[in-house]
């Protein structure tokens, strides 16, 4: 059996601006019916890659492929409205003198009056606002012109949508039922879906694939599970949560630290590492008689730590300590609330198989 043709394929896409590569060498594959997140901070590239797949912006070098179909090198190139790439962007505003009917079917080109009706009311219901048919985008919510955008944007059936934080104007408790919303519909229509994001928690939320970018370059890809347990470097577990660091120097393939030795496989003697870990895997025990905890060989060796600051976040408590060793500071999150006294003595140990430990890169 051969392997399926994905719905979008680009190959080293490459593009600088006065000799900065701002994307460098970015691949990916993206089958129908599959999201993937462009996920990484800002200025990284992500808006860029995504242009040069709509097309109103030229890549140096590198292909892009729909359906396995060449649609852009460095000499051919298939003009952005004969792509069938849909576009949603934040501030991609409907037109306001447009009934929401004529804005949906903005981009129908084919078929009759009343089959483009029908695409119309079809796509109307499914976001919810068939009753708005008549109506004009000023009388509609943030919320509901969203729907209105994504209901446009899907109408000529596009292969491909590309969507640049589509959901960052709407308000926290709007957004989470627009992108479910969305989602489903993306899924019925077997879209393949790039969406960019800066936000962890959306690209967690909605992607089946996320590829994480820095500096021009996806540094990692995969499902989400993969990206958050298995990150690359320290900079990608903290680019999904709050990271603790610890630093040693390696010594016959170890790393000593307060918490124990943590294996170094393959790490050249007298290499700084970092061994990092997030928050929710540091473990709190009361001090008992100067006593902690007995070493394990899930957790290792406890250390001594003094609380310096407690606070109720919502679903969980952040409690900051600074360890007796050697006066690092660890921070642990604990669900619901625990909210110790400043100054109390408490012992921390750590999941070791949630540590991880990477050399130090200047
Ligand atoms: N037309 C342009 N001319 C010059 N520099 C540009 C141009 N477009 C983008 N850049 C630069 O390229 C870099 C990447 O921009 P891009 O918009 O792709 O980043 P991004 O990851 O999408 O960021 P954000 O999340 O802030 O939108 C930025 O430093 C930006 O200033």
């Amino acid at each position: 059996m051969t392997d399926p043709t994905p719905r979008l394929e680009i190959k080293n896409l490459r593009r600088s601006y006065g000799g900065r590569q701002v994307v460098d060498d970015v691949s990916l594959q993206i089958m129908p019916g599959q999201v993937t997140c462009l996920l990484g901070p800002s200025g990284c590239g992500k808006s860029t890659t995504l242009r040069m797949i709509a097309g109103v912006e030229m890549q140096d070098s590198g292909t892009i492929h729909v359906d396995g179909k060449l649609i852009c090198d460095t000499v051919f190139r298939v003009p952005p409205e004969r792509r069938e790439i849909g576009l949603m962007f934040q501030d991609f505003a409907l037109f306001p003198h447009l009934s929401v009917a004529d804005n949906v079917g903005f981009g129908l080109k084919t078929g009759t009056k009343a089959e483009k009706r029908n695409r119309i009311e079809d796509l109307l219901k499914r976001v919810d606002l068939l009753r708005y048919i008549d109506g004009y985008p000023h009388q509609l919510s943030g919320g509901e012109q969203q729907r209105v955008a994504l209901a446009r944007a899907l109408a000529p059936q596009p292969r491909i949508m590309l969507m640049d934080e589509p959901f960052s104007g709407l308000d926290n408790r709007l957004r989470d039922g627009i992108r479910d919303e969305t989602l489903s519909i993306l899924k019925e229509e077997d879209t393949a879906v790039l969406l960019v994001t800066h936000e962890p928690d959306e690209a967690m939320r909605m992607a089946d694939e996320i590829a994480l970018m820095r500096d021009g370059k996806i540094v990692q890809q995969g499902a989400p599970y993969n990206v958050y347990t298995r990150p690359v470097d320290r900079a990608s577990v903290a680019f999904f949560s709050d990271a603790n660091v610890l630093e040693a120097t390696v010594n016959g393939a170890l790393a000593d630290t307060v918490f124990g030795q943590f294996l170094a496989p393959g790490v050249p003697d007298g290499t700084p590492v970092n061994i990092v870990f997030r928050p929710q895997h540091l473990r709190i025990d009361f001090d008992r008689a100067g006593k902690g905890p007995r070493p394990t060989a899930t957790d290792g060796a406890p250390a001594r730590a003094v609380v310096e600051r407690a606070r109720f976040m919502g679903n969980e408590s952040l409690v900051e300590f600074v360890l007796e060793q050697d006066g690092s500071r660890l921070r642990a999150t604990v669900p619901n609330v625990f909210l110790p006294q400043p100054g109390a003595v408490m012992w921390l140990t750590v999941r070791r198989d949630r540590c991880f430990v990477f050399p130090v890169t200047r």
